[in-house]
């Protein structure tokens, strides 16, 4: 049974549904990075929200670790490479919690506008302080959105509906979609120059970072107010100190700080200033969303191999999963039998498929492929891994879908790029389940590819079984299955058996002299 750990404060109904799927859960949270480490090891889960740090010396602790699960959207608290690098799928739910954070933004706007945190205060000290709390109307304002996301557009809906005036700035959001939304799309400067409010809903990247930087804000409007809900690293604080202590900034409401928890920060105490620790997504509705979204997906993936939400692999529903699980079987044999047959460096991967096989979702079967082929090298590849370290390594990955009629109901071909120019073999699915290898290098063979294989390559010529199998039986192997193809009659041909045990290199060499071997090779699969 698949086991997961919830080392963040989850909703409850996370761990009932892992349960009900068939997935044991231990809920440990608070766990220093050190203890973390020591206890990883033993899960194929790990359900996090944004406290648990998956770095990369957590993941090299992960050594049974198939698939992290983030309870929100945002996943810069996890290495993506080094996940990827470790065969570990990183999926997120970005739809749950994204009305609860633009409300939150909103909420923040509220409070800048007419400074509801310090009235507050003021009022519950006793102070009634009436003239010193003058508001703004949020009416016929311009709200400056930098990110038109899924949370930027309800931000932007809601906005709106106050009556504001929104511009947008997005380099991904066409026109079509700004007129959908009812923005206004512009360039950065534009909407540094007109907001009165700017409300920040990119993720944090290496082009987001510091966005907000001293130089941007000082191309705000004086008066402006500045809302971030998103990361903190996205506006410079000290640079929004500066602006806030000399009044060029009227108001700033941060609820992520560049660093969190944020406990001690030069803008706590700032007048006009106002933090949350990181509420954007914390209320009811959308913990529960996120809480069941996140392990529904996390168990479909344990339990049945479905891919929903992934940031480093292509999705794969439940219901298509058990339709491709043979193909991927059948994928990864072919992408075995190629890594092991073909020698010197190989320059690009193809693969093509015919008949059933091309109406299919043909990326896990090329990743299959991949992590078969590439694992010949490293029994450390996977299906997450496997596209990632093709690229690393520059190998041409193409995918071919043929709508031609083929001798077979559905077919995968694997081709590879090599020095001698382009080796295939091709496979089908017996009664739509079982693998079988139909063409190896031209010739016509049909062998189940299973366990110790020898591939032999010799001159057809009356006798050679009879040694081969006398060798064979001498070094006291036994053949499984027995598989031979031919070019043509006394041509060149191809054996594929399948034998009980491992071959050693005494007994290659052996079988390498018979007369007319022009190839003998071991094969495991
Ligand atoms: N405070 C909180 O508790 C929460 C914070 N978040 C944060 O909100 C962020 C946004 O979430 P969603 O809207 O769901 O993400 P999304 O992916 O739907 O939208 C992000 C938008 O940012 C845009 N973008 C990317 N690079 C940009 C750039 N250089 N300049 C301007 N725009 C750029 C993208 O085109 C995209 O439209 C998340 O990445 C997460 O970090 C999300 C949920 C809760
Ligand atoms: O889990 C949380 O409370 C934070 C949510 C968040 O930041 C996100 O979903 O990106």
């Amino acid at each position: 049974m698949p086991k997961v750990l919830i080392s963040d404060k989850m909703d409850p109904k996370a761990a009932q549904i892992f349960r009900e799927r068939g997935v044991e859960v231990d809920e440990i949270t608070g766990k220093t990075k050190e203890e973390l480490i020591a206890i990883i090891g033993d899960y194929d889960g790990l359900a996090i929200r944004s406290s648990t740090k998956v770095t990369k010396d957590v993941l090299a602790a992960a050594t049974k670790l198939k698939v992290v699960g983030r309870a929100g959207i945002g996943v810069d608290n996890v290495d993506i490479p080094a996940a990827s690098a470790a065969g570990v799928v990183v999926m997120n739910t970005p739809f749950g919690n994204s009305i609860t954070t633009a409300e939150h933004a909103i909420a923040l706007m509220f409070a800048l506008a007419r400074q509801l945190p310090e009235a507050d205060a003021s009022t519950q000290a006793g102070k009634w302080e009436k003239n010193r709390f003058m508001g703004v109307e949020l009416t016929s304002k311009t709200l400056g959105l930098i990110g038109a996301g899924n949370i930027g557009s309800i931000v932007a809906d809601r906005a709106l509906g106050l009556r504001m005036k929104v511009v947008a700035f997005d380099p991904f959001l066409t026109p079509e979609r700004a007129i959908e939304l009812g923005v206004e799309k512009v360039d950065l400067d534009t909407l540094l120059a007109r907001a009165d409010f700017i409300t920040l809903h990119t993720p944090l990247t290496e082009q987001t970072r510091n966005i907000l930087s001293a130089e941007n804000l000082a191309k705000t409007k004086k008066g402006v107010r500045i809302i971030n809900c998103a990361r903190g690293g996205l506006i410079d604080e000290a640079a929004l100190k500066a602006g806030l202590d000399s009044g060029h900034i009227a108001g700033a409401a941060l609820d992520v700080f560049a660093e969190e928890p944020a406990k001690d920060s030069p803008l706590f105490n700032t007048p006009n200033f106002i933090s949350t620790p990181h509420l954007g997504a914390s209320t009811t509705e959308a913990q529960v969303n996120v809480a069941i979204q996140v392990a529904e997906q996390m168990a479909d993936f344990l339990v049945s191999g479905g891919v929903t939400n992934a940031l480093n692999m292509p999705s794969l529903s439940a219901e298509e999963a058990p339709k491709l699980k043979p193909y991927m079987a059948l994928a990864e044999k072919l992408g075995s039998l190629v890594g092991q047959l073909a020698h010197g460096s190989i320059s690009g991967i193809s693969v093509e498929a015919e008949g059933a096989a091309a109406e299919l979702n043909m990326k896990p079967i090329t990743g299959a492929v991949l992590a078969g082929f590439m694992r010949v090298h490293s029994d450390t590849v996977n299906m997450v891994n496997a596209p990632f370290l093709a690229k690393e390594r520059g190998l041409d990955v193409r995918e071919v879908r043929h709508d031609r009629e083929g001798d077979y109901h559905t077919l995968v071909r694997v081709s590879v790029a090599t020095r001698d120019g382009e080796r295939s073999v091709a496979g089908t699915l017996f009664g739509n389940a079982a693998p079988r290898l139909v063409e190896l290098f031209g010739i016509k063979v049909e062998a189940d590819l299973a366990g110790h294989m020898l591939y032999i390559v010799n001159e057809d010529a009356p006798g050679f079984i009879g040694r081969l199998g006398s060798t064979l039986g001498e070094a006291g192997v036994n053949i499984g299955t027995f598989h031979l193809g031919r070019r043509a009659a006394g041509g060149e041909a191809v054996l594929l058996l399948s034998v009980d045990s491992a071959l050693d290199e005494s007994l290659l060499a052996k079988v390498r002299q018979l007369p007319g071997v022009k190839t003998a090779m071991a094969l495991a699969f």
